[in-house]
């Protein structure tokens, strides 16, 4: 095979995965859109997300600043050089890095340190297979950290909040599916999608879960039981009222796909891997000969533009919000006017932000700040930056990071540093909340996955601070411009996201009498 061509082709994947999202995930997310309440926070959520993907695809730029952990399972024909093309990939992942199409996200899990290419130990995933056809067929995922970390497995049987006992049969599968869900709340930027992998042990249940996720959106399982059981979850999941972002609303699934295989007498493991609503899975089919591209795969079905949502994401998405206050923060900020803000207010930013994540937080902890934090906002957030011909940084996509994973230190770094905003997606917990209202602070909720739409606010880059911790986690000092985001817990002791997680284990709790007998 022409390892060249090759190593190209599998450049225009990697660059194609990241910045389009495929046709069934865009129809899934245009039929969350036209089902959802008008004049919500999801839909306004669900207005940045479809302008985000379009913009994206029209800056060629990725759709979310994490571009995960790159895999690819590749079939060969039997004969095929599985070195040389593992070195094409490697080549052609540097490339895409290099070229701001994927985030740096290969970090030495010891040192901390990122490598700054995307390779590592065992990064990327790349497994192959041989097969009887004359064709090569590469499938890529590029599933971001914060889905990835609400994959869960429950080894049956086991008692489920909410849904009491979850037996080894096809009824305790699926309150282990309902509360997979759950648990995820909206930290996993839902609406997701799930792959779910009955059986094996717990490393080839994992995977056949997350294998599932290359199934097209539209397709119908062929075992009839899961069948059933997949138009079941997809009928009831959405009755948790999780909503997009997990700010409440009607959808919170887009999809959920089953998979299922034998397993040992000792063992019942039902694996879930939950993937964001930016689901970046795409294939080709390879000549084996020339290493060109002969088809590209999940290309079924009609397309869905977004063209109109890219006007309303630029000027105001939040016009999708009806009547709700706007106010405008500049930093520094004061106390008094940060009291004055309340759960569901939206906040348009201008001035100076300081990008802050796990490095950072963890540093700030036993370290003085870079910066002057006091009356400032931290922006819980990882860029793709990429330096210009005059040696200027250039933010390509800046979408926030999961916020909980702050929850050990963000309440300390408040009242150390005078912090008085913090911004991510997820929500916090109550020792957050209860410095928020200590100190007078808020959280607010921007939308994940919008990277574009962030980067589009980001005028400049007026500097950066422990860059050693690598691009993702340094401390960016970005001057915004309407950066909008939503106050989902305020200085009043008021949490959105504990509102909806007690209302959805409410809901989840109706689910408990067996339904598959
Ligand atoms: O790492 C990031 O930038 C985001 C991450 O995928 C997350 O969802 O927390
Ligand atoms: S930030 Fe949200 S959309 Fe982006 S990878 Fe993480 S979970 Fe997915």
């Amino acid at each position: 095979m022409n390892m060249e061509k090759f190593q190209q082709s599998m450049y225009e994947l990697i660059v194609e995965t990241s910045t389009k999202l495929p046709k069934d995930v865009r129809r899934a997310i245009a039929r969350a859109k036209a089902r959802e309440n008008a004049g919500t926070r999801a839909a306004m959520a669900l207005a940045t997300i479809a302008g985000n993907i379009k913009m994206a695809e029209e800056n060629v730029s990725p759709i979310c600043q994490d571009t995960g952990l790159p895999t690819f399972k590749i079939k060969v024909p039997v004969g095929a050089n599985q070195i040389k093309m593992k070195e094409a990939i490697h080549a052609a992942i540097v490339q895409a890095t290099k070229e701001g199409k994927l985030r740096p996200n290969s970090v030495d899990s010891l040192t901390g340190k990122n490598s700054g290419d995307n390779l590592g130990v065992g990064v990327p995933v790349i497994k192959f297979e041989q097969w009887e056809n004359d064709y090569i067929d590469v499938r890529l995922i590029l599933k971001g950290g914060g889905c990835e970390n609400k994959n869960i497995q429950y080894s049956l049987p086991c008692e489920l909040e909410g849904l009491g006992r979850a037996g080894r049969d096809l009824d305790g599968i699926r309150k282990c599916i309902l509360h997979a869900v759950y648990q995820a709340q909206g930290q996993g930027c839902s609406a997701g999608f799930i792959g779910v992998g009955i059986g094996g042990d717990r490393a080839s249940g994992y995977e056949l879960a997350k294998d599932q996720l290359f199934r097209s959106v539209d397709d119908v399982n062929p075992n009839e039981d899961l069948r059933r059981l997949e138009e079941y979850i997809m009928e009831n999941a959405n009755k948790l009222g999780i909503g997009t972002m997990g700010f409440g609303g009607e959808s919170t699934l887009l999809g959920c796909k089953i998979g299922v295989m034998h397993r040992i007498p000792a063992s019942f493991f039902v694996s879930v891997a939950y993937n964001c609503w930016a689901f970046r899975r795409l294939g080709v089919k390879i000549d084996p000969e020339t290493g060109e591209i002969t088809e590209w795969l999940y290309q079924e079905g009609e397309d869905v533009d977004f063209e109109k949502e890219l006007e309303k994401a630029k000027t105001a998405a939040t016009a999708e919000l009806g009547e709700v206050r706007e106010i405008v923060l500049e930093p520094p900020i004061t106390e008094e006017q940060i009291r004055q803000l309340k759960v569901g207010d939206v906040v348009r930013i201008n001035g100076v932000i300081y990008t802050g994540r796990d490095a950072i937080h963890k540093y700030l902890m036993d370290h003085d700040s870079p910066v002057d934090l006091n009356g400032q906002i931290i922006y819980h957030c990882g860029p793709v930056m990429l330096k210009d011909e005059n040696g200027n940084w250039q933010v390509k996509a800046a979408g926030p990071t999961t916020s909980i994973r702050e929850e050990p230190y963000q309440g300390d770094i408040i009242k150390k540093f005078g912090v008085r905003a913090v911004i991510g997606k997820g929500g916090m917990g109550a020792k957050t909340l209860q410095a928020l209202k200590e100190h007078g602070g808020v959280y607010l909720n921007a939308i994940g996955g919008a990277a574009q739409y962030y980067a589009d606010c980001i005028k400049s880059v007026e500097g950066v601070d422990l860059l050693e911790f690598g691009i993702p986690e340094a401390m960016w000092h970005l001057r915004v411009e309407n950066f909008t985001a939503v106050v989902t817990m305020d200085a009043h002791g008021n949490s959105l996201h504990e509102d909806v997680e007690k209302s959805s284990l409410e809901k989840l709790a109706q689910f408990k009498e067996p339904v598959f007998k």
